[in-house]
Formats: structure tokens, sequence, C-alpha cells
């Protein structure tokens, strides 16, 4: 029987293992040298922007949404990997903000990160005896006996033996399955308490991806790990974890038990993500919908919800502003003659002004009857667009019209049944609540 890695004192504590409060990561962008020259800022992704998370010992929390939504960076966050901007990151009662450099590298025995790509993650020049104990060399082992001992109880426990078979190997000698059970060992092996896995399957072949996850559901039984599972596969999130967080643009939208988020979702932004699950089955042909849209830049995200854009059960106050105008006119436009886009081109003027987000705009350069009737076009063309209910006002203005929308509403995420959700279909006055 393989001992156990080195002994954590941390496991053994009581309360959440990690608290995250009001939780936020700005990265600011560079912009191009001419703008930095006459001092214009570039501006500043919120990756992640007021979270709140709290994990309890031995659970399984899933960070999902699309590309962008955040997840990896707010796993980075917890090994003080990506620098806070605001709030706190707790583990184990210890502020990460208050630590020095030198605790925050000790701290990193404790909670370790598991990447997507394992052939990245190994030096190519390192055996598989050096790659795994080279953790515990960095963190002050000297002696090479040792590191051997716990090198080998780690292979073991991740399923490469006979270890002799291995320890010589080098990452190009192994399948990617190994590589990653590699990758397992070396973050094993310093004896965490946590361990942030951000898409450890998904450059798997799909044969050796449910043994990866079982080989994971059987370490953290032996080793009385806590888990914080990054990926855009729900599928996946489903079959692995307790709790489930969707993200979208930096902050949670829904969080809540793995069964309760799939048997009765409620942020219209899950709905879509499970509605595009692929469905194993070939006879049975569900609409597999991702939300309309891309997800929106990060630097600059929509008023109101982030997701209005997208959604399909938005409200009048979800945060209607100039952009989604000009997406729905231009639009409009890809389904024009040339001759017809030049005529309403020409009544409608320039749309530049669209992109910087305002929740009153103008539109029109030949007068206010000739925008109104564009107006009108656009709407008879597109009538459920979710857009006109946002539009509170049109009036007349100079050379054309002015749209007023209604002003948005951010909506902070709140109880709603089993779950927490940010959406205004769930106000705290539901009755959900
Ligand atoms: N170091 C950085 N500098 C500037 N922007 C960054 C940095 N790291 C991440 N971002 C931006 O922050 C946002 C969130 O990125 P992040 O990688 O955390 O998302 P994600 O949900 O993990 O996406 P993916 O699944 O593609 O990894 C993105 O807009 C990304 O471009």
């Amino acid at each position: 029987m393989p001992t156990k890695p080195e002994a954590t004192p941390t496991t053994t504590g009581t309360g959440p293992i990690i608290d995250v409060r009001d939780l936020a990561v700005h990265f600011g962008l560079r912009g191009s040298s001419l703008a930095r020259l006459f001092g214009r800022d570039a501006g500043t992704v919120k990756a992640v922007d007021g979270v709140n998370l709290t994990l309890a010992r031995g659970e399984v929390v899933g960070l999902v949404g699309e590309s962008g939504s955040g997840k990896s960076t707010l796993g980075r966050a917890l090994l003080g990997l990506a620098p806070a901007t605001a709030g706190s990151i707790v583990f184990e009662g210890q502020d990460l903000a208050t630590l020095s450099r030198r605790r925050l590298r000790d701290l990193r025995r404790h909670i370790q990160m598991v990447f997507q790509d394992p052939s990245a993650a190994l030096n190519p020049a390192m055996t598989v005896e050096e790659a795994v104990g080279d953790a515990l060399r960095v963190h002050g082992m000297r002696s090479a006996e040792e590191r051997r001992v716990k090198v080998i109880d780690a292979l073991e426990r991740v399923g490469l033996s006979p270890v002799e078979l291995f320890l010589e190997k080098y990452p190009r000698d192994l399948s990617g399955g190994q590589k990653q059970r590699v990758v397992m060992a070396r973050a094993i092996i310093t004896g965490p308490s946590v361990l942030v896995a951000d898409e450890p399957i998904s450059m798997l072949d799909m044969s050796v991806r449910a043994k990866i996850l079982q080989l994971m559901l059987d370490l953290k039984q032996d080793l009385g790990l806590t888990y914080v599972y990054i990926t855009h596969d729900l599928a996946s999130a489903k079959y692995f974890c307790d709790r489930i967080a969707i993200m979208y643009l930096g902050r949670i939208v829904e969080i809540g038990a793995t069964e309760e988020i799939f048997a009765n979702p409620r942020h219209p932004y899950t709905k879509a993500l499970l509605r595009a699950i692929p469905d194993p089955d070939p006879g049975r042909q569900l609409p597999r919908d991702l939300p309309r849209g891309e997800v929106p830049d990060a630097a600059a995200p929509p008023l109101g919800c982030a997701f209005h854009p997208r959604c399909k059960e938005a409200t009048p106050t979800c945060g209607w502003e100039s952009r989604d105008l000009r997406t729905l006119v231009e639009a409009h436009w890809t389904r024009r003659s040339p001759d017809e886009y030049g005529a309403e081109r020409a009544v409608v003027g320039d749309i530049d002004h669209f992109d910087k987000p305002a929740t009153s705009t103008t539109l029109g350069a030949q007068g206010a009857p000739a925008a109104r009737e564009f107006l009108d076009r656009v709407r008879i063309e597109a009538p459920d667009d979710p857009i006109w209910g946002g539009i509170e006002s049109i009036t007349d203005d100079g050379s054309g019209v002015r749209v007023h929308f209604h002003e948005g509403i951010d909506p902070a995420l709140r109880r709603a049944g089993g779950v927490e959700v940010a959406c205004v279909l769930y106000p705290e006055t539901s009755t959900e609540g």
C-alpha cells in the first residue's frame, strides 16, 4: 500500500477552506504607443469583477463559462498568481494579500494548480522522477533519496505503475493521459489541501478523459482534497462537481448544487449552456443553440446585465444601449441590396458614436421624419427583438432623432430557491427566494 504524501496540517481546521470576498482582478491594457503618447487610457479588462465564493472542505466546485468569462483568472488568483485589484482571498484564515512573497510561495505547497496542456506543463528535458520530485526540491527537500521515496509514492497513487517503468522516462515517451498523471503526481506530492484544475481533461483523448476524472475523485477521497474544477464543459462538471458556479464576463451569474443547476436552471445564460451540451444519443435532435452573438469585449462590457445582448429573456430594464442599436441596424443592413443600403445609410448618417456605451444616442442626417421611418422599417423586420422594449422614448433632435433607453439594472447575486442567481427575473422580492 502506498503511504499518504506529506501530511497537510491545514486540512484539519473547521470552517471554509477558502473564502473569497468581493474579489476583483483587473488588467490595464497598454494600448498603442500613439495612444500612450497622448495619454489616452487604453482601458481595463475586468477579468474578475466582484466575486464571492466559499469553498467548504472536501467539496468540488466547478467554475463554468465560455472563453473569457474569467475562470482561469479566478483560479490563478486563488494561488496568488493573479494579483487582486480589490477584495480578499482568505485561505485557512490567512488573507493572501497580507502574505510576504516567501509565505506566498510556501502557500503553493497547499494550493496546487493543474493546467490544461500536460505537454506544456512538463519540461521536456526532465525525467518523470526529476519533474515530480522538483516541487519537493523547490520547497527545500535536499535529500535525493527522500525525494525518490515520495516520488514513487505519488506515481503509485496516480496509477503509473510499475513505477520503475516510468521513473526514467521523458515526457516524449508518454501518452497524453500518462503525462497528465505525471502532472497530477507533481501536484499532490507537496501534500496540498486544495487543487485548482484548469480544464485538466480538455486536451486529452476522449477515451482517457473519464479515467483522469475518476483518478482525481480517488485522489480527493484518499488525500482529503478540495477541488476547484475549471471548465467550459458542463457535461463533465455534472459528473465531477458538488456545486457549480456559472461565470460570465468576470462575474458569477448563478451558483448552486450541481443537481439543482441541472434540474432547474434559472439564469438564461445557464439555460443556454445546458441546451448547448451535446446529446450523446444521436437519435435525439435537441436544439443546441449557444446564445446569439459572441462573448462581448471584457474591456467594454455591456451596460446593465452584461448578458443582456445575447439573452432570450431580456426585459426593458436589462441595460439596452447605443451598441445594441448598432448591432440591430447592421443586421438590418446585411439584408439590404447595395442601393437600399446606400439610401438608408444617407438617412442614418454616421453611427460610429454608437460604439461609446450610452443610454441616449442620436441617429439621422436627413431630418427626424426620415430617421423615424428608418427605425420603423428596422422594427417591422425584427419586431420581436427585445431592444424595442428597452427604448423609453424617441424624440426629435437636430438632423434626426434621439433614442432614449431605459436605465439598466446590473443585477446582484440573490438567493432564489436552492441557488443564487444574478438576473432581474429573480429580484429580492421574488417568491422563489
Ligand atoms: N494577463 C492578462 N492581461 C490582460 N488581460 C487578461 C490577462 N489575463 C486574462 N485577461 C483577460 O481577462 C479575461 C478573462 O480571461 P480568463 O483567461 O480568466 O477567462 P477564461 O474564462 O478562463 O477563458 P479561457 O477558457 O479562454 O481560458 C479575458 O478577456 C482575457 O483576455
